[in-house]
């Protein structure tokens, strides 16, 4: 798996998709600059017409960065590749800041990659990173709380915001092989102070993974993740097909699982499938953990019952099992922005009307008073889940014509795969084309990689 021979762009890049360009992620550590120079001896050999722009986002987090993102551009001059800095200039979160450093990246470099009609992003992870990855994860014990599917580790390649991929092509490559590189090439890079911190959960991996020693336990590390990978891709086909079998849409907001389904003999896929459905009823971008899932199953197997879990109403009665996102915690009325997403739920697009609409609820009294209920479905569960969708107020003068849901003039909702709609890995592509296609969300974009890592 690892691949530390003298060519190493050779088998690395051959089953991407390169027709519509990629944006390299190089922030100027040995592995992204190294990714980059691979990556541009490739398309050089095998599609020179591709585009190539590299994107360094300077985080202004620590000093130096600039100087750092100043040396990518001066590599890239060298190398006639296209060079793009971009500044993280939003406000730094007081907690939490790798998070959101990581948030403000991506969507700087999918707003590049989307200014030079680029799908795709490149990123210099490898397999040290996957197995740092994996490991702290596995001593996080994250593995009890959801089934494992965390030691998968990083996927080949994640859909982000529904939009553009992000590719790893370097999760097979130790860091080691990639430096080795670069020094053949002469090439400099920068360290990054911060992995020298053993207040860092992962420069403590690192280290613990260093050497002779940490060889094993790395190779141990990238076996249980490409096991843990095939595991959740197969459970993810699993839970897709009884998805596609087992559940319906009766109305938006609102999803019908037929009964047969907790005698369908096939337990775990179906509490997986129940976890996308929770998640994706709630607008929740985690699924609901595994033994509340299993919990809910076991009770559903029982009879009859109302419950609550993950913001999504389980509501089993004779006419079949029901989810609907429950009335507490729903946004204010307010304004949004053209494209924000509602709820975790339901993707704005603002017609003309835009700045002086307000966006609510649509609300119980609203429900009841429209005739809903043509087929066998309780019509007081169409009002509910109809009252938990986007409706309308117009901002400025008072309170404005009934919402005329759901054929509004001033905006459009579509539905979003909540808990898959800012990542989706590709281990889970699966599950998410079946949700997808049962709420109605937009189809995925084709997946731009060929072979067995197309998952
Ligand atoms: N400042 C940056 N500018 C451009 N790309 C970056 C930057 N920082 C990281 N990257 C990209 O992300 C890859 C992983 O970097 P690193 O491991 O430092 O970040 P991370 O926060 O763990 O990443 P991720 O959040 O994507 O898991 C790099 O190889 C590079 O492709």
């Amino acid at each position: 798996m690892l691949d530390t021979g003298p060519d190493l762009s050779t088998g690395l890049f051959s089953h991407i998709d390169f027709s519509n360009g990629a944006v390299a992620a190089v922030s100027g550590g040995s592995d992204s600059t190294a990714l980059l120079l691979l990556l541009k001896q490739h398309l050089d050999k095998t599609a020179p017409s591709a585009k190539l722009l590299a994107v360094t986002i300077d985080h202004g987090l620590r000093q130096g960065s600039a100087d750092e993102a100043r040396t990518v551009a001066k590599l890239c001059a060298d190398r006639d590749i296209a060079h793009r800095m971009l500044a993280w200039s939003g406000a730094k979160p007081s907690t939490g800041l790798p998070a959101a450093a990581r948030e403000a990246r991506y969507q700087l470099l999918a707003s590049a990659a989307r200014a030079e009609g680029i799908g795709l992003i490149v990123t210099g992870h490898t397999a040290d990173d996957q197995a740092e990855t994996v490991l702290m994860r596995r001593d996080r014990n994250d593995a009890t709380r959801d089934e494992g599917r965390g030691l998968a580790g990083m996927a080949p390649a994640t859909l982000h915001d529904w939009r553009d991929w992000i590719v790893r092509p370097l999760l097979g490559v130790r860091r080691d092989a990639l430096r080795d590189f670069l020094r053949r090439q002469q090439v400099g890079w920068a360290e990054d102070p911060t992995n020298a911190d053993e207040a860092f959960e992962r420069t403590r991996m690192r280290a613990a993974l260093a050497g002779e020693a940490g060889a094993q336990r790395m190779n141990d590390a990238l076996a249980l993740a490409a096991r843990q990978a095939g595991d959740r891709t197969r459970l993810g086909g699993e839970a897709a097909r009884l998805i596609e079998r087992f559940a319906s849409q009766p109305a938006a907001g609102l999803i019908r699982l037929d009964p047969a389904l907790l005698g369908a003999g096939a337990d775990r896929a179906a509490v997986y499938a129940l976890r996308v459905l929770l998640a994706t009823s709630g607008g929740i971008a985690f699924l609901p953990d595994q033994a509340r899932g299993e919990a809910l199953f076991a009770r559903l197997k029982a009879g009859f019952l109302c419950a609550t879990l993950s913001r999504t109403v389980v509501d089993f009665r004779r006419a079949g099992i029901f989810l609907r996102r429950e009335m507490r915690g729903l946004p204010a009325a307010a304004a949004t922005i053209d494209g924000a997403i509602w709820d975790g739920r339901r993707q704005i697009t603002l017609n003309d009307a835009g700045g002086a609409l307000l966006i609510a609820p649509f609300g119980a009294m609203a429900a009841k008073r429209l005739a809903v209920g043509r087929d066998e479905t309780p019509p007081s569960l169409l009002r509910a889940a109809l009252a938990a969708e986007p409706g309308w107020l117009q901002a400025v003068e008072k309170v404005g014509p009934e919402p005329d849901w759901p054929t509004s003039q001033g905006f459009a909702a579509s539905p979003v795969v909540a808990p898959f709609a800012r990542f989706l890995p590709s281990f889970d592509l699966a599950p998410a084309r079946a949700v997808a296609g049962l709420i109605g969300a937009a189809p995925l974009p084709a997946l731009p990689l060929r072979g067995p890592s197309a998952g």
